[in-house]
């Protein structure tokens, strides 16, 4: 799990480093991590550093000073002014200041560009020379390193604006909401976090962190010795409908295939169909740990009693699709709600571009409303508990963004609902390992053949 913190957070941390040791070189450090990531990245030849007025300059600067050591450095001052003591460095290691005209030219032969114009101070609309060089970079096969973000994004936002397009980024202390916040995570390549020494605690109830492969792995539930079909857990499906059936089947191969002790099928399809192609199904109600309500109901009648249903039960539910629109009234404590963003802002009376531009308030404020856990589906999925903790899931490729995927996800949440997952955490692993599948099956591969997929991708996580 990694921490996601904002601009504020770092300026706040890295004050109380300097209250508590006025002396330490924060900024040498990081461009010490910098210079030896560049040398990872670009062995050999000339490098070409783009460097900004502020503090994000001065670590290039002084990253330039290191690798000038011992191979070619060009330093363009593209706001026309530098950090003082960085720019002194650079010169005496021998770097060659140069204007913009020069900088682009220099783009020609240069193995490797460093990106230290804007940092955490970032305001969004480069000037004019430093956006087109940022595109002359982009159109060129040089990589690029970005020092803490690529110049032009907000720290604390997905949004994209004129920006500089990494390879790499190195960032310190803690990743920050562009790192891993599409569509401005995809601008930032490989990220690096670096520790300079700079703690960052964080506010446990506002706390947004990101789940990794490890923690996958390790709240996968297994089955043990001691294990029977129901202690793994039972889902009981009710999805699809006469005009969605597909669904049906997508739920319960995500279910199935993600390694449930049973599977029930309640829903409005005709059963024939579902154990046609899935032969194990149990059709009917019975004794079940969780239920999947919603995916492929499309608008059909007595969305409200059928959620209901789920309440009489005393169960919790993975909530998606229309049934999303019908929620009891009270806490749903437990249970999981898998919006897309259109669904979420339906939900919430406001625009869908809302949703997209603050998704981590948005799913926030109807896990807090609701009392249930919130999967935002998208290309970065969030899950939002009640107390305001939001946790991303591992990201995949876009070939998901398909109809279908929802129904297969909403079918693994269940499976993980069932096997006593808290519903958060369900939303997580199962988002999480969607996305897996997805990245080692290079597609595109339609839900149901990625969802058979899932067993090999789950096995060799526990192996
Ligand atoms: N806060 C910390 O803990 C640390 C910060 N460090 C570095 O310091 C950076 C932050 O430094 P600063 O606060 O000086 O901020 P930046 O260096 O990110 O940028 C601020 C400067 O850029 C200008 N600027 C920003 N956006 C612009 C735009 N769109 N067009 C034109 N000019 C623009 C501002 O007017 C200001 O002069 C970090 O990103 C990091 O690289 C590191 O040295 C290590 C520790
Ligand atoms: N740009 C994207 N990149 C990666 N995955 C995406 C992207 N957009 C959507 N997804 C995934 O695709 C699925 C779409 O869900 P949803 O819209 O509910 O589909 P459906 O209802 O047709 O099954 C989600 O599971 C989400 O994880
Ligand atoms: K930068």
């Amino acid at each position: 799990m990694r921490q996601v913190i904002t601009a504020q957070q770092m300026r706040d941390a890295e004050q109380r480093v300097f209250d508590a040791e006025p002396d330490v070189d924060l900024m040498g450090r990081a461009a010490r991590a910098v210079a030896k990531i560049a040398e990872g990245v670009a062995p050999s030849g000339p490098v070409l550093v783009a460097v900004g007025p502020g503090n994000n300059g001065g670590d290039g600067l002084f990253a330039a000073a290191h690798l000038a050591d011992h191979r070619p450095v060009t330093v363009w001052l593209a706001m026309g002014k530098g950090h003082e003591a960085g720019l002194a460095a650079a010169r005496a290691a021998g770097c060659h200041v140069v204007d913009a005209v020069a900088a682009a030219a220099a783009l020609g032969d240069a193995a490797l560009v460093i990106d230290a114009v804007t940092g955490l101070g970032s305001r969004p609309e480069l000037p004019t020379t430093t956006a087109t060089f940022a595109e002359a970079c982009e159109a060129s096969a040089v990589p690029v390193l970005s020092v803490d973000l690529p110049s032009g994004l907000d720290a604390d936002s997905g949004q994209v604006h004129d920006s500089f397009r990494a390879q790499h980024t190195v960032t310190f202390a803690a990743l920050k909401a562009c790192h891993v916040q599409e569509p401005a995570a995809s601008r930032c390549g490989q990220v690096h976090v670096v520790d300079i020494g700079v703690p960052v605690p964080q506010d446990e109830g506002q706390a947004v962190r990101q789940a990794d492969e490890a923690d996958v792995a390790r709240w996968w539930p297994r089955p043990d010795a001691t294990s029977d079909k129901y202690s793994r857990g039972v889902v009981m499906l009710d999805t699809g409908s006469e005009h969605y059936q597909g669904a049906a089947l997508l739920t319960v191969a995500g279910a199935l295939n993600a390694g449930a002790g049973m599977v029930r099928y309640t829903g409005r399809v005709h059963s024939g169909l579902v154990l046609s192609r899935f032969p194990s199904v149990v059709v009917g109600e019975g004794r079940a740990q969780a239920m999947v309500l919603g995916s492929g109901w499309g608008d059909t009648d007595g969305a409200e009693g059928r959620v209901a249903n789920a309440r009489l039960h005393g169960l919790p539910a993975v909530v998606d699709a229309n049934a999303l629109y019908a929620l009891p009234q009270g806490r749903l404590d437990g249970w999981l709600l898998t919006p897309h963003a259109g669904e979420l802002s339906r939900m919430l009376g406001c625009s869908r571009s809302h949703v997209q531009t603050e998704p981590v308030s948005c799913a926030r404020e109807v896990a807090r409303t609701t009392g249930a856990a919130v999967l935002l589906k998208g290309a970065t999925q969030y899950v939002a508990e009640p107390s305001g903790r939001v946790t991303i899931a591992v990201p995949g490729p876009n070939w998901t963004a398909q109809a279908g995927s929802g129904d297969v996800l909403a079918g693994i949440c269940g499976t993980l609902l069932a096997a006593g997952l808290p519903a958060w955490r369900a939303g997580v692993v199962g988002a999480s390992i969607q996305a897996m599948t997805a990245a080692r099956n290079p597609g595109p591969y339609p839900p149901d053949a990625l969802a058979a997929r899932l067993p090999e991708v789950i096995g060799s996580l526990l192996a």
